[in-house]
């Protein structure tokens, strides 16, 4: 008796085996196949796939490859940045199938199809499930929800980006880059020149901005929780370099432990915020000043228990991660571009100096004239948009432009190489030409979906005229007051500053926060890939205070200059006390306010 329970147990373990063995090879063998068989019936070809690892070795190995060599000085990126898709378009054509693992992507770089799987067939497609890895980084916010907690939140989000309440942040975000500024004026007083590592500078201000956009008035609160959550980014970054092992998150790693712990400091201290934040206003959370991330999830959640305070933090993760990288990489190259083209940049001083007269900083009116900037700024995101690709799943069998796609399919749209297609941007469509936006932006290329540096259809970039506005008041008070150029950048050829275009990934980013310290080879800017998500690079230039510039605005703005920023007599911070430009005083007064 005892033999057979014995033979019946090894017989049970066996079939087990049997039913596992045979699962792993369905969904990783025989799926795939079945999947690559459906694709080739349609002419739609690819690498093919590898057991498990799909083409991920490919795909490494090409991304290493192209960033180990020097690139030649042009705006051509594509190889380097998107290397995988530029070297398989060459075998397979612009719609191809590529394997994440075993997870399938068809790549659609065609904008009627882009079109229709972001606005007219849109029902058929959602955001792809991110790594949860990447969920811990980005914050389960409105970048990754999707259906009814998506549409509710974007709702309550919505109105921190009208243009009247970004009007109201004009003179703080003013404010925070004319501080910006000082600190260089005050780093160039001996010789009226300094070297700035653009891309740093422009994460702090960035940062800065979100943070008030986010938390408004408990701005300093904010900022704390904002410098917990970056913490805490390094600690999934970290994670993110390791070979994944689903369920490792949860077990009490040493690294796990640390973010645990900023988890709960978090909370903590989101809810000690809210908590004042409601004292001081006598349990309303009706406030004046620019409505604010925090002010309308607290509102919301009064009258809807979905809103916790879970999800105020994965809201404010979501903030900080889309709109940091992505907008101080839009002020970076967009520098590096002026300085690389002073006919533009001269182009652009002029027209800041013509609108904003004697004034110091540009008034809200004042943006909206801009038109070359806008069109510098068009060109900046066109050749090297900060986010280079996205990505949709289909959630049910879909048919696009003909072909079959079934449920579970992931579309890879990159953006980037939208952008540099010959097709639709013409011959010179590697080339930095602003004026292809002379005529806006529904003209500048043969094809409307051909320019999408912010997404589209109902899921588009919900900062984007945050980004502009940040963009144009910070370029347009720069180039009043700075000229800059990136040659000879310490003592590098000009071909230096392109060799360092790099694709590198979240860890390189991180890994040298402090640049300043780090051999110039080393400091290798990225344009890191999570598909979706921000590129980074880093980046010298050579500011010299415009002495001309200054001239040319006339006496009123120098007489305000002398007094308020006395450049060459450590002027450093002067602009805080609140003397001199009335313009300047209502910056100050707002800054004031008590949080
Ligand atoms: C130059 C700057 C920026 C660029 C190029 C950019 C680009 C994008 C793109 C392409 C998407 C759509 C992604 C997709 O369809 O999968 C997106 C979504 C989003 N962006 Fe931005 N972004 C920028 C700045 C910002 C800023 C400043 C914020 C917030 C403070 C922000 C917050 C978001 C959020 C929350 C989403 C998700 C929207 C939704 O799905 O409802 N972005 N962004």
């Amino acid at each position: 008796m005892e033999c057979v329970l014995h033979w019946l147990k090894l017989v049970a373990i066996s079939f087990m085996v049997l039913v596992l063995v045979l699962k792993v090879m369905v969904l990783l063998w025989w799926k795939p196949k079945r999947i690559e068989d459906h694709f080739s019936r349609q002419g739609i070809r690819g690498p093919p796939y590898h057991f498990f690892i799909g083409n991920v070795k490919e795909l490494v190995g090409m991304m290493l490859k192209a960033s180990s060599q020097p690139m030649p000085l042009s705006h051509n990126i594509l190889p380097r940045v998107l290397s995988f898709y530029h070297h398989w378009r060459k075998i397979y054509g612009a719609t191809f199938l590529v394997w994440f693992g075993p997870t399938v992507r068809l790549t659609v770089a065609d904008p009627d199809l882009i079109r229709e799987i972001f606005t007219s067939k849109s029902d058929s497609y959602e955001k792809n499930e991110a790594h949860p890895l990447m969920k811990q980084l980005e914050g389960e916010g409105l970048l990754s929800l999707k259906g009814e907690k998506w549409a509710h939140h974007r709702k309550i989000i919505a109105p921190t980006f009208h243009v009247d309440n970004l009007k109201l942040l004009v003179p703080l975000v003013a404010q925070r880059v004319t501080d910006m500024l000082n600190k260089w004026s005050a780093m160039s007083i001996s010789s009226g020149q300094v070297e700035i590592e653009v891309c740093e500078w422009f994460q702090t201000l960035t940062e800065d901005v979100i943070t008030r956009t986010a938390f408004g008035t408990s701005y300093e609160d904010g900022k704390a929780i904002f410098r917990l959550q970056a913490q805490q980014m390094v600690l999934a970054a970290e994670a993110f370099q390791k070979v994944f092992i689903p369920g490792y998150r949860f077990l009490p790693t040493k690294r796990n432990i640390s973010f645990w712990k900023l988890d709960r400091e978090i909370k903590k201290s989101l809810m000690k915020l809210i908590e004042r934040r409601k004292e001081n206003l006598g349990n309303t959370v009706q406030e004046k000043g620019p409505k604010d991330l925090l002010g309308l999830m607290m509102q919301a959640s009064n009258s809807s228990p979905n809103i916790r305070a879970h999800d105020i933090i994965e809201e404010c993760k979501s903030f900080f991660f889309a709109g940091k990288q992505t907008t101080s990489n839009l002020l970076t190259w967009t520098t590096v571009l002026l300085a690389m083209h002073p006919r533009w940049q001269e182009q652009a001083r002029e027209e800041v100096l013509r609108v904003c007269g004697s004034r110091d900083m540009p008034s809200e009116d004042d943006v909206v004239k801009l038109k070359t900037l806008t069109m510098v700024l068009n060109e900046s995101l066109r050749l090297y948009p900060p986010t280079i690709a996205t990505i949709r799943r289909a959630k049910v069998d879909a048919e696009l432009g003909g072909y079959m796609i079934p449920r579970g399919t992931e579309l890879l749209v990159p953006i980037l190489a939208v952008h540099h297609d010959q097709a639709i941007w013409g011959n010179d469509a590697n080339e930095f030409n602003p004026g292809r936006f002379s005529e806006g932006v529904a003209r500048a290329a043969k094809h409307p979906v051909g320019f999408i540096p912010f997404g589209l259809g109902v899921r588009t970039c919900i900062g984007q005229k945050l980004a502009i506005l940040q963009a144009k008041l910070a370029l347009s008070i720069i180039l009043q007051r700075f000229s800059f150029s990136n040659d000879e950048v310490s003592g590098a050829p000009k071909s230096v500053i392109f060799v360092l275009l790099q694709i590198l990934k979240m860890k390189e980013q991180l890994q040298y926060p402090k640049t300043s310290n780090v051999p110039l080879k080393q400091r290798l800017p990225s344009h890191n890939t999570r598909w979706a998500m921000a590129s980074s690079i880093t980046m010298l230039c050579k500011f010299e205070q415009k002495e001309k510039a200054r001239k040319e605005v006339g006496g009123q703005r120098k007489r305000l200059r002398n007094r308020c920023l006395p450049f060459g007599k450590g002027g450093e911070g002067t602009l805080s006390h609140g003397k001199g430009a009335q313009l300047l005083r209502v910056a100050n007064e707002t800054m004031a306010k008590p949080h």
